[in-house]
């Protein structure tokens, strides 16, 4: 059975002290992790803050992005290698943020992953398409081939621990959700091409997330369809109650 995961995705919001109040706020009350698994991805700037206040809790910390280097002239960027270091776990790559607005391609894409993974952490995945690519008929094709590239030259034993999130352009901070029916259908049809790309089996251990204005009102409907195994949430990651909400939405 795949396990549950929840992830917060603070994008650039947030500071150290803050950090540390959300996670006191929230570290007590944390759904069991073999029933669901806690994760916020902070900026950079607040990952030791998180690492920090979350060891003694089932919090797992995660970053918003990684170079594909370990080191060197990469003026202003993030070794995956000191991220993990620092006792971070996932690393959120390609989020439709970093490619609209810093250009990173699906090559880039699979090239982060890759560093993630020999750096010996996971990483989330994020595909999705625009509202004009969804009005067209694209987003099926756009999707696979998000997935095919980003998965490219990466093992069966490795795509089983990735997560894949699907997040819609148009309902990322917009408080348009994609239906369940509408969410279901590309996150069956993101297990599709996994399966294409290795075997059922991996396409059955691969968790695939559901993310844009998942919110503790809808959390439910979207966590029951069956090709959902999680949410990659921004806004309603941001205050303890909400976060705790939708951890907890199997009470
Ligand atoms: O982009 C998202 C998470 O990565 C979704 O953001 P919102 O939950 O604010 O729509």
């Amino acid at each position: 059975m795949r396990k549950p995961i929840i992830a917060g995705n603070w994008k650039m919001n947030m500071n150290p002290d803050e950090t540390r109040a959300f996670v006191a706020a929230v570290k007590n009350e944390l759904p069991d992790p073999s029933k669901v698994e806690s994760v916020i991805a902070a900026p950079a700037v607040d990952l030791t803050a998180l690492v920090d206040a979350a060891k003694d809790s089932v919090l797992v910390p995660a970053a918003q992005n990684a170079n594909d280097h370990e080191s060197g002239a990469y003026t202003g960027e993030t070794s995956p290698k000191v991220l993990a270091d620092l006792g971070v776990k996932y690393v959120i790559v390609g989020h439709s943020e970093r490619r609209g607005y810093y250009h990173e391609t699906n090559e880039d894409v699979n090239k982060k992953a890759k560093a993630v993974f020999a750096n010996g952490m996971k990483p989330i995945i994020c595909v999705g398409e625009s509202l004009d690519q969804r009005e067209a008929g694209e987003t099926e094709d756009l999707v696979a081939t998000q997935v095919e590239a980003a998965l490219n030259g990466l093992s069966a034993d490795q795509a089983k621990e990735l997560v894949i999130a699907y997040e819609p352009i148009w309902a990322i901070g917009t408080g348009k959700t994609a239906t369940s029916e509408q969410a279901e259908e590309v996150c069956r049809h993101i297990r599709e091409t996994v399966a294409k790309l290795y075997d059922q089996t991996t396409a059955d251990a691969t968790r695939i997330q559901y993310g844009g204005s998942m919110k503790p009102n809808n959390v439910k409907e979207l966590m029951a369809q069956p090709d959902i195994d999680g949410g990659l949430v921004g806004g309603a990651s941001l205050q303890p109650d909400s976060f705790l909400q939708l951890v907890h939405y199997q009470d």
